[in-house]
């Protein structure tokens, strides 16, 4: 029922994260050629959260698929915060490795902040580190956060130019909610950044033509809320508890998704929407880094 209409409001991030991983794996074996090396990931676990473990997965696999090396290390949830620091220098100091993504959550006890303060800017993929979060607000050429970049691209695809267009952004955390905001104002959006204290967020969503919902909170965003023909981006990841019969609960975002759907102009699903650009965005920033980081001319269609 209705099928065709919804098709072409959802935004198949998946799709254009294939596409977008296939862009990236055409230029590596020119930057191979003109090194003698792969563009090298470097990707660190600490502990065996299962859920981690699938994304670290995903990224490996990824990673070898677009032609790149993959150096995947595991630190036991016993290991100290130094140790992981004398981890991330190694990694800084080898010159195989363009990008060093350290997995968040660490365990408890150990500081993000002081562990992302130690990766060399230049090969922060997650673009997290105060140097590249610094760049991003000031408008230079930084490494941007992969989801939040991943979104920009969704959203330029769908809109093309963004110029004067009001965006909500529910979450202001500094991996997706306030690179986003600086991301969108670049755009020349007027951008709204709402939060835990936000009064009558409602009201606030209901003049967005952008919506990017980065909550965590399963469901939230309720159709009422949304002024019809708004683009909306769910971020969210959350994890339903499972259905009688089931066993894993179903991966719904912070979107009431079918109440949305039907009054928005484009919305990304969850799962197949943000989360897959989240992966291809790393690709991409660690082959920018790796053409940075080798004096070398970065593609442009990336
Ligand atoms: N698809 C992907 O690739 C990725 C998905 N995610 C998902 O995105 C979601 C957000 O992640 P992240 O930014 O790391 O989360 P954080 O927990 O760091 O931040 C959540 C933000 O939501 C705000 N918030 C919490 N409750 C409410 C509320 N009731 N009303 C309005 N705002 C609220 C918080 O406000 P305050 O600051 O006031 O506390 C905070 O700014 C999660 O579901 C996560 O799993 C994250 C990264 C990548
Ligand atoms: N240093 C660091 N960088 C990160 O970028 C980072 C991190 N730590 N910690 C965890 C979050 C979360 N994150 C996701 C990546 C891909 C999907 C993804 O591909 N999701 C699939 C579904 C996957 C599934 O089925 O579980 C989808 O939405 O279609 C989701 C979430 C990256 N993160």
């Amino acid at each position: 029922m209705g099928g065709a209409i919804i098709d072409s409001i959802i935004i198949d991030g998946k799709a254009f994260a294939a596409i977008l991983r296939e862009k990236v794996a055409s230029h590596v074996p020119a930057f191979t050629s003109a090194t003698g090396r792969a563009p090298g990931l470097a990707v660190i676990l600490v502990g065996d959260d299962p859920a981690s473990n699938v994304y670290v997965a995903s990224k490996h696999k990824a990673t070898i698929a677009a032609g790149m090396q993959s150096f995947e290390h595991r630190l036991p949830a016993t290991a100290t915060q130094n140790q992981l620091i004398d981890l991330v220098q190694k990694l800084n100091a080898d010159e195989n490795v363009d990008g060093i993504l350290v997995q968040l959550p660490l365990p408890g006890g150990m500081d993000d902040k002081a562990v992302i303060a130690a990766i060399n800017p230049e090969k922060d993929v997650d673009g997290f580190h105060v140097v590249n979060a610094g760049k991003l607000a000031v408008g230079e050429d930084a490494l941007v956060p992969c989801t939040p970049l991943g979104c920009l691209m969704l959203l330029k695809d769908r809109m093309g130019d963004l110029s004067g267009q009001e965006a909500v952004i529910i979450g202001r955390s500094n991996i997706v909610g306030k690179p986003m905001a600086q991301l969108l104002l670049n755009e020349n959006c007027t951008v709204t950044l709402a939060h835990s204290r936000t009064r009558d967020l409602e009201n606030v969503v209901r003049r967005a033509d952008i919506v990017v919902a980065a909550v965590g909170r399963a469901e939230m965003v309720k159709g009422s809320w949304l002024k019809p023909g708004a683009v909306v981006i769910d971020v969210g990841i959350n994890r339903l508890a499972p259905a009688d019969g089931e066993a894993k609960g179903r991966l719904v975002g912070d979107v009431d998704f079918a109440e949305a759907a039907p009054l928005s102009r484009a919305i990304t699903p969850v799962p197949g929407g943000v989360g897959p650009m989240t992966i291809a965005c790393l690709l991409r920033n660690c082959l920018v880094a790796a053409y940075r980081r080798a004096g070398l001319t970065q593609p442009k269609d990336i």
